[in-house]
């Protein structure tokens, strides 16, 4: 049975950071949005991912941001992925991550509308883009781009495509379980639901995260 990967999100703290290291996750997500109640700069967050061990991926995280901006975020803060989680398009996308020569996620934002059909239209067309796209993180449509602990209808997502995908959006200890073995998606991604206050991560919760992931990982 495919482990299920785990990726947490919104990383503000070194003692956060240890957690999530600590509960097994496969990768560490860092907002490098203004807007966002977990931004950090590139100072910050060189130095968290400064912490993290080996096989331990950091994602840099962005929403609309320029080619000058990533540059200068990758110049300090060494992370092995993009994550663009705005409304960039899928040249826009191919074009930074080209220029700083890492692989990108792209988040596709579900709306009620969006059909399975959709999804997979995507992925075609940023896989035919760039040989850096790695997969799409399926969240939550929300003016806010995201972080915002919303859910979609995981039904939308096809199940030749599940494997595929990180399955983000209002994610919780208690929903993951029935996520991992409704959608059996080659990831989860957590932000709000792993906290004690939005960018103060809660190690417990990080933990029980975890534990579900894996508990439905064995009943697959
Ligand atoms: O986390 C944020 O504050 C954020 C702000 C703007 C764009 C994206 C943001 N987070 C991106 C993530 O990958 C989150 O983990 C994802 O949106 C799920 O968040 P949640 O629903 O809170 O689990």
């Amino acid at each position: 049975m495919q482990r299920t990967r785990i990726k947490i999100c919104g990383l503000t703290r070194p003692q956060d950071v240890q957690a999530a290291v600590a509960a097994g996750a496969d990768a560490l997500g860092f907002v490098f949005y203004a807007k966002s109640p977990r931004y950090v700069t590139a100072a910050q967050a060189g130095a968290l991912m400064s912490a993290v061990p080996p096989f331990v991926s950091t994602v840099a995280l962005f929403v609309n941001a320029s080619i000058d901006e990533v540059r200068a975020v990758a110049a300090v803060a060494p992370f092995a992925q993009l994550q663009f989680h705005g409304d960039e398009t899928v040249e826009q996308c191919a074009a930074i991550a080209a220029a700083v020569g890492k692989p990108f996620m792209r988040v596709l934002r579900v709306r009620p509308e969006t059909s399975g059909a959709d999804l997979l239209a995507e992925e075609a067309l940023c896989r035919a883009a760039s040989p850096l796209f790695s997969g799409l993180l399926l969240d939550t449509f929300v003016d806010a781009y995201g972080g915002a602990g919303k859910v979609f209808d995981w039904g939308v997502i096809p199940a030749g495509l599940a494997p595929r995908v990180v399955l983000s959006g209002g994610l919780t200890v208690d929903s993951v379980a029935g996520a991992v073995r409704q959608v059996r998606p080659y990831a989860v991604d957590i932000s709000s639901g792993v906290e004690q206050a939005k960018g103060i991560k809660d190690g417990a919760k990080i933990d029980a995260f975890a534990a579900a992931v894996r508990m439905a990982d064995r009943e697959g």
